[in-house]
C-alpha cells in the first residue's frame, strides 16, 4: 500500500468570538491515506472532521503538525501538494447557479487548465457518466439538490486530480440519488484509480463504500481500521443476555459501572466485553438477585452500532483519564 496523504500530529485551535474560550478542534490527529482507497472520515458533530478536511486541502492553516500530499509538504510546498487534490465541501457546491450544467463544466474545465480541444470531450464524458445529459442546458438553480451534488462532484473530477475530498456527499439526498452517487464513487475509484476521502454521518455509506475508516472524537482519532475488521471485532465482543425476570436497580447500577457499553431493554441486556472474565462478572451480577438467565447469544452488529460503541468507549476513556 502506497501512502498518498500523511497527516501527522495535526493541531488546530479556535478562539470563540464571544467568550474568547479556546476550542481544540483538532488535537493531535495522525493518519495516512493509501493510493486508490475510499477512506471514511467519521465522527459526531463537532468532532473535528471539517477542520481536518480543510487543513488537508489547504483552506486552513493548522497550529501544529503537518500534511504531506504525495510527499509534498502542504505548507512549505503548497502549490505542488495541492495539485493532487480536489474537494467538494458541504454547503459549498462550487457552482455558478446562473449558468447551466454544461456551462459550469466548460467554465471550470478552462479554469483548471484543460486544453480547448479536450474540454468538449471531457465535458461530454462527465455529463454521460453522471447521468446529467438530459439536464445539460438547465440552469443550476433549477436542478434538484441531488443533481447539483452530482454536478459538483463532476466539476471536482475535471482537474483529474488523484485525490478527491468529499464532505457529506450524500447529505439531504433521496434514497435513489444517494445510491446513484455511491455507485458513481465506486466506479470512479475502480475505473480511474482515484483516492477518495469522505467525511460523513451516513453509516450505510461507510459500510458499503469505505474499506477503511478513521473515526475522530473531540479532535482525536479513536479508531483507524478496516470497516470489516471493526465489525468483526465488535461482533466477537458483543453478547446479549436474555433473562426472565426484571432487573433490580442495584443490578442496573452494577451493569452500568462495569460495562461502558451496554443496552438494557425489557428482558434483554446487551453488553460489549473487554476480557473473558467480564462474562463471569455479568453472570455474577445476574445471580446476585437470583435472576434467571434464559440464554446468552453473540449478537451481530452493523457499522452504525460499531461507530456508536467506539464513540462511547472513547468518552469513557476520556472520563477515566480526567479522573485519574
Ligand atoms: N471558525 C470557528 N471558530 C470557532 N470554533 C470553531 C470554528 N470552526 C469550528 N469550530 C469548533 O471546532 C470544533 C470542531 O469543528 P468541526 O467543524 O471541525 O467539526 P465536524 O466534525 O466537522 O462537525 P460537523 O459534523 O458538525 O460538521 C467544534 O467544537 C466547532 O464548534
Amino acid at each position: 500500500m502506497e501512502t498518498i496523504i500523511e497527516v501527522k500530529e495535526l493541531h488546530k485551535k479556535y478562539k470563540k468570538r464571544k467568550t474568547k474560550e479556546i476550542v481544540k478542534a483538532v488535537d493531535g490527529v495522525s493518519f495516512e491515506v493509501y493510493r486508490g482507497e475510499i477512506l471514511g472520515l467519521l465522527g459526531p458533530n463537532g468532532a473535528g472532521k471539517t477542520t481536518t478536511i480543510k487543513s488537508i486541502c489547504g483552506l486552513l492553516k493548522p497550529n501544529g503538525g503537518s500534511v504531506h500530499i504525495n510527499g509534498y509538504d502542504s505548507d512549505k510546498q503548497r502549490l505542488k501538494a495541492l495539485n493532487y487534490i480536489s474537494a467538494v465541501l458541504e454547503g459549498n457546491r462550487n457552482l455558478y447557479w446562473r449558468l447551466t450544467a454544461r456551462e459550469n463544466l466548460e467554465y471550470f474545465a478552462g479554469n483548471r487548465g484543460v486544453g480547448r480541444k479536450e474540454v468538449k470531450q471531457k465535458v461530454e464524458d462527465l455529463l454521460i457518466l453522471f447521468n446529467l445529459k438530459e439536464k445539460e442546458n438547465e440552469l443550476v438553480s433549477s436542478l434538484s439538490r441531488g443533481m447539483q451534488q452530482k454536478l459538483a462532484i463532476a466539476v471536482a473530477l475535471l482537474a483529474d486530480t488523484e485525490v478527491i475530498l468529499l464532505d457529506e456527499p450524500t447529505l439531504g439526498l433521496d434514497v435513489e440519488t444517494s445510491y446513484e452517487v455511491r455507485e458513481l464513487l465506486k466506479r470512479i475509484v475502480k475505473e480511474q484509480g482515484k483516492t477518495i476521502i469522505i467525511s460523513t454521518h451516513d453509516m450505510p455509506v461507510v459500510q458499503e463504500l469505505c474499506e477503511r475508516t478513521v473515526i475522530i472524537n473531540n479532535g482525536k482519532v479513536v479508531a483507524d481500521e478496516k470497516v470489516e475488521n471493526l465489525i468483526k471485532l465488535f461482533e466477537s465482543r458483543a453478547y446479549c443476555f436474555t433473562v426472565s425476570d426484571e432487573l433490580t436497580q442495584q443490578q442496573i447500577t452494577a451493569i452500568k459501572s462495569h460495562f461502558p457499553i451496554y443496552e438494557i431493554s425489557d428482558q434483554q441486556i446487551e453488553i460489549t466485553i473487554e476480557r473473558e472474565n467480564d462474562l463471569y462478572i455479568m453472570m455474577d451480577i445476574l445471580k446476585s438477585e437470583q435472576t434467571n438467565i434464559e440464554k446468552i447469544d453473540r449478537t451481530s452488529v452493523d457499522f452504525e452500532q460499531v461507530f456508536m460503541k467506539l464513540i462511547k468507549e472513547g468518552q469513557e476513556n476520556d472520563r477515566a483519564l480526567a479522573s485519574s
